[in-house]
């Protein structure tokens, strides 16, 4: 069985983030290493394995952090400090992160800073354009991020160090966030609420949305087809 990279949002939750319950069995139950692959801060992801009951594989922040607990080796790429001075210009320009006060989001992220969708778009990628910096729209979150971070780089390196190649990996996600990891992939589904960058990058796309899509993958996945 292929081992399977996982995005979370839009993936195994619904449009509100929550959880679908029905991904729990199959992901406990997956007979190869399953690689949780999110945007979201480490803790998530960690929290998310814990919960199911799986090993600890996560490659989190948009492959900005990459844990596992095979090697107990915690891995960064990124500039946390760019991506500081892109949220600084457009917090000066009148703009905020928009998650609050206590800010879950960003919180205990280390290599990138995440704003809420409810806040303006263009700008920030106008100021993260003029510092060299990429932003990704999850549908879920704008992530600033640099340019050479993302899930694919994650992948490279989870799969090296679990002694696979990358190709050897079937992906499943639904935004642009999951394009390069899906290009890198042996096999990649988009569920059918991707956006079109994700869409153009899978090999399929499900006929479900959000879990039903998930879902639907994993057969197929298992089928091999
Ligand atoms: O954090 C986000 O914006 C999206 O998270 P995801 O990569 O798990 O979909
Ligand atoms: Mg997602």
């Amino acid at each position: 069985m292929q081992p399977l990279a996982v995005d979370i949002d839009g993936t195994l939750t619904d449009d509100d983030r929550a959880l679908d319950p029905r991904v729990v069995e199959p992901l406990r139950e997956w007979p190869a290493p399953v690689v949780v692959a999110t945007g979201k801060a480490l803790p998530y992801p960690v929290g998310l394995c814990e919960f199911l009951g799986i090993p600890i594989r996560v490659i989190a922040e948009n492959g900005g952090a990459v844990y596992l607990a095979d090697d107990d080796e915690l891995e960064f790429h990124g500039d946390r400090e760019a991506a500081q001075a892109v949220v600084e210009r457009y917090e000066a320009a009148g703009h905020e992160l928009g998650w609050g006060e206590v800010d879950f989001v960003n919180r205990w992220r280390e290599t990138e800073v995440a704003v809420s969708v409810d806040q303006p778009l263009q700008p920030l990628r106008d100021i993260a354009a003029s510092e060299g910096m990429h932003v990704f729209d999850t549908g879920y979150a704008y992530h600033v991020t640099a340019p050479d971070v993302d899930k694919s780089r994650g992948l490279r390196s989870v799969a090296r160090r679990l002694g696979y190649d990358p190709a050897d990996f079937a992906a499943v996600g639904d935004s642009e966030n999951d394009a390069g990891m899906f290009e890198l992939a042996g096999t990649a589904y988009a569920v059918a609420n991707a956006d079109a960058t994700a869409r153009t990058a899978a090999d399929g796309v499900t006929e479900g949305s959000f879990a039903d899509g998930f879902l639907e993958a994993v057969e197929r996945i298992r089928g091999g087809s």
